[in-house]
């Protein structure tokens, strides 16, 4: 078992759900992104998705594309945020998984992106641009290395692929919960409880739910229906207007204290 897919389980042990927040690393600056990580990993999240700033970020909803668009003002690049995590690797335990879209990536080169990513302490990946079908090249370079490959699985997926999509997955897999971009939803499908339970039948490794979550009702709802969460926009937003009081309450309804304080 990974290191990533162990830091879920354990929270499935502990009877909570996953939390994982989703950040634009360099957001306010490539100096945040230290005291960012070791405030989440204090509040007691899962696992972090570190996002690379990235000028044509197709999946992303606004909130996500305008935090890449002022950590690109900045001067931010992914060289530079795993240069960053390699500088405090040593005060980080929650598990980190950098979410890239390939045109980066290439441009840096496979290897020393790999290199770097070790170097960083980085245990896996999400890019979204990069299909099952075309992630040996991520496969061969990354998984030497003990990087996990995270791949996404949409709601339009067919059976068939579900299963190859859940058999691929290393550390989670990633469900996406709405046909779409990122960004905050007031609705969901109102049959994601069948989608839910026929993914987590054909998965052996714990099956998170993202996209369009950010009230801690619908952490709770979704977790219900999941082995846990992963909130982008709402905490992209929250960090940026430094409301952390949003961010702990999002992620204690992940450990049920919201569900035992409504009782
Ligand atoms: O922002 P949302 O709706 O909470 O969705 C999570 C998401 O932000 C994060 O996982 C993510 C950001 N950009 C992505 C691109 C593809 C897949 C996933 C992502």
């Amino acid at each position: 078992m990974t290191t990533l897919q162990q830091a879920i389980e354990q929270m499935k042990v502990a009877g909570n759900k996953a939390f994982v927040p989703y950040i634009m690393a360099g957001d306010g600056g490539l100096e945040t992104l230290k005291p960012t990580i070791l405030k989440l990993q204090q509040i007691g999240v899962t696992a972090i998705e570190v996002g690379i700033p990235f000028s044509d970020p197709v999946a992303d909803g606004p909130t996500i594309e305008q935090a890449g668009e002022r950590a690109l003002a900045e001067g931010v690049t992914l060289r530079k945020v795993l240069a960053a995590l390699a500088s405090f690797k040593e005060e980080i335990q929650v598990p980190l998984v950098v979410m890239t879209y390939f045109n980066p990536v290439l441009a840096y080169g496979l290897e020393a992106f790999a290199k770097a990513c070790v170097a960083g302490g980085v245990k896996g990946l999400i890019v979204p641009d990069v299909p099952l079908e075309e992630s040996a090249i991520l496969h061969d370079e990354l998984n030497p290395y003990g990087i996990d490959i995270v791949q996404l699985v949409s709601l339009t997926s067919p059976p068939e692929r579900i299963a190859r999509i859940a058999a691929a997955s290393q550390g989670f897999v990633y469900a996406v919960t709405v046909n779409g971009i990122t960004g905050a939803r007031t609705s969901f499908a109102n049959d994601l409880d069948g989608h839910f339970a026929r993914l987590r039948e054909v998965s052996q490794i714990p099956v998170l739910a993202g996209f369009g979550i950010s009230t801690p009702e619908q952490v709770v709802s979704m977790g219900a229906l999941s082995d846990g969460v992963i909130v982008g926009s709402a905490i992209v937003t929250a960090l940026h207007e430094g409301d952390l009081e949003k961010v702990e309450a999002l992620v204690s309804a992940s450990k049920g204290e919201l569900e035992k304080s409504t009782l």
